[in-house]
């Protein structure tokens, strides 16, 4: 053997394999209560109990050998090793669902057929015994011929014994003993066996899953279900905005004290207008958004892990089914809410190729983070802080609004491009059912930390680059007296060319000026305003004023009603871009995407623009 051994993770969907994944290497992949999470191979090293070292690869969920879709077929080929450029696993750990055993041991037993040293981790065992469930290991161990070792990925439990197991099989190079008429390729054949191992090594019969199934009463009925999905997502975008209030304060607080200092200890001129302007109120203007997105994010990982978000999938997918899409289509929908590109990519658990292709275009209309400085500083503007009836916040209502919005057009959009280009009848409904379980707080800590990081990130590079080359194009060449620099300059100009084409739709200067470089990042459309507001002000020394208040004096509310309707569609960011074109091996279907994207967002601003000003908002 050369190199060090690879070992397979493999297993049912939601078996918990990027859990024990990140136990065992202390990786951070993500896990979520719903099947078809990973899409990708994540491969990480670890030391076995002898202090010789390990490739462990973390792969997606599969029901069995013959993939159904993109993601298992990665699957496929890695445990076959056919995967292109990549050696066969040395060894197979399965990870098997205790509380779903005779489900999950059917896949173990076509694994096992593959004759590789093979390790079984009887995952979730906690679970098995609140539900009442006794699983004799020794026997099951017997039955199939192999290791079978407890564990708890997301308590740590039962790695030494796993890591000692694996240890033992890799050295002996075991290989289970398949018997003989089990050669029997039908699946049909391990459904049988499978449950009768399940049944030989379950001593308890289940209490019944009484607690998912009277949730399940309430969350997937056909009335009360929807009242719940929609009172959460209510409560959740309240919240975006009630509990973001102090700590915004304190974001502008530090932005406002390091603006004085670096004005009071620096001479005037470039330096320290790039420094002040661009790049600690320009960027600053973006970063005091953070609070509300680990607020949001806070509300859809706990619902994830909570294992809530499939029953919306359910309760959407009877909405789904009738534009063409099904419920596999609204984990990727979901993803996308935080950014389009890890939504399309988890498109690829979707079997049907038009269908697939269908979630992909229409995804970067579900609401991405990226949007949400961009709403929220527009909504602060020009939206009060008023409490319409029962206390609830007017802003949160809009900002709702936004996001469904988002969420109609999507369904519009899919309705017409299944009936158009993407023709031909789609499959089923596929997603399991997991079920409900308090969520880990140190998964929910991670996800918000890399959301956070993911932000700050961002705001430190690509916001940055492309705030501090608007603030030069912005500020070159310097206007002469009584001549707007903003107009007067490079970026005033393209600009200018741009506010012709854009003006009936209500924007004016400064916004035709910002929505180019938001094609980098959207939040750079935040940074870009408040960045073209402080060059002009300049001589006025209203520099110190927040962006919320510049707009609210400088937009009309049709005006600003026209920018929120433009992001709502909102041309997609060149990443984006960049990734549907991998996704779908050409340039076809991103073009598609743009320019179908480009329309809407014109007629939507278009027509709000035009409707407000008629209804007297001008
Ligand atoms: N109670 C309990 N929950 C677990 C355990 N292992 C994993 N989980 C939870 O089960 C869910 C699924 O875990 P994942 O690791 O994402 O499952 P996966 O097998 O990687 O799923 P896919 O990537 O979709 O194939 C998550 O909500 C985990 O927190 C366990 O041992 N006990
Ligand atoms: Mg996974």
């Amino acid at each position: 053997m050369t190199g060090i051994p690879l070992v397979a993770l493999v297993g049912n969907p939601n078996a918990g394999k990027s859990a024990l994944f990140n136990a065992l290497t202390g990786a951070r992949q993500k896990v979520g209560n719903y099947p078809g999470v990973t899409v990708e191979r994540h491969s990480g090293r670890l030391a076995l109990d002898d202090g010789r070292p390990i490739e462990l690869v973390d792969l997606p969920g599969t029901y069995s050998l013959d993939p159904s879709s993109p993601d298992e077929e990665v699957t496929r080929d890695v445990v076959l090793g056919a995967q292109a450029g990549e050696r066969r696993p040395d060894a197979i750990v399965v990870v098997a669902d205790a509380t779903n055993l005779d489900n999950h041991l059917r896949f173990a037993l076509q694994l096992r057929q593959l004759g590789l040293p093979m390790v079984l981790a009887l995952n979730m065992v906690d679970m098995a015994a609140r539900d009442g469930l006794t699983i004799d290991v020794a026997a099951l161990a017997g039955e199939l011929g192999l290791p079978v070792i407890e564990t708890v990925a997301v308590r740590k439990r039962g790695l030494d014994a796993l890591r000692t197991a694996l240890s033992e099989t890799l050295r002996t190079h075991a290989i289970p003993a398949v018997p003989t008429g089990e050669v029997d390729p039908d699946i049909r054949h391990f459904q049988r066996e499978a449950r009768r191992i399940a049944r030989a090594a379950t001593v308890d019969e289940p209490r019944a899953r009484q607690v998912t199934a009277s949730l399940d009463r309430f969350a997937l009925h056909p009335v009360l279900g929807p009242i719940i999905l929609l009172t959460l997502l209510f409560v959740m975008f309240q919240a975006v905005f009630s509990w973001s209030e102090a700590p915004i304060g304190w974001i502008e607080g530090a932005q406002g004290w390091l603006a004085d200092t670096a004005t009071a200890m620096l001479p005037a001129g470039f330096l320290r207008d790039l420094l002040v302007q661009g790049v600690i109120n320009g960027v600053g203007s973006v970063v005091v958004f953070l609070p509300q997105i680990v607020i949001l994010f806070l509300f859809i990982l706990v619902l994830e892990a909570s294992g809530y978000m499939v029953r919306a999938a359910m309760l959407m997918d009877r909405l789904m089914a009738g534009v063409g899409l099904s419920g596999r289509a609204f984990i990727p929908l979901l993803s996308s809410f935080a950014c389009a590109i890890p939504g399309i990519m988890a498109t690829r658990s979707i079997q049907d190729p038009r269908e697939r292709l269908t979630t992909i275009l229409v995804a970067p209309l579900m609401t991405c983070s990226a949007r949400l400085p961009v709403y929220a500083v527009v909504i602060g503007a020009f939206i009060p802080a008023r409490r319409v009836m029962w206390g609830v916040g007017l802003q949160g209502l809009v900002l709702l609004a936004l996001y469904v919005a988002g969420i109609v057009s999507a369904m519009i959009a899919s309705v017409l491009i299944r009936r158009t280009v993407t023709r031909g009848v789609g499959g089923g409904f596929l997603l399991e059912m997991p079920r409900y379980q308090w969520p880990a707080v140190r998964d929910i800590a991670i996800g918000l930390w890399q959301r956070a990081y993911v932000f700050l990130r961002r705001a430190g590079t690509i916001i940055l680059g492309v705030t501090v080359v608007l603030w030069v194009l912005t500020s070159y060449p310097v206007a002469p007296a009584g001549v707007k620099q903003s107009e007067y300059s490079v970026a005033g100009r393209i600009a200018s060319g741009l506010e012709v084409v854009l003006k009936p739709i209500g924007f004016n200067h400064e916004m035709s000026l910002a929505v180019i470089p938001a094609m980098a990042a959207r939040e750079v459309a935040v940074s870009a305003l408040q960045t073209v507001y402080a060059i002009d002000a300049a001589d006025e020394d209203q520099g110190a004023q927040e962006l919320g208040g510049k707009l609210a004096s400088r937009w009309s509310l049709a005006t600003a009603l026209a920018f929120l309707a433009w992001f709502v569609f909102a041309p997609q960011c060149l990443s984006t871009i960049a990734v549907v074109r991998r996704e779908t091996n050409g340039w076809k279907w991103p073009a598609f995407m743009i320019g179908y994207l480009f329309a809407l967002a014109y007629v939507a601003a278009g027509a709000t623009y035009w409707i407000a000003v008629w209804a007297g908002l001008g």
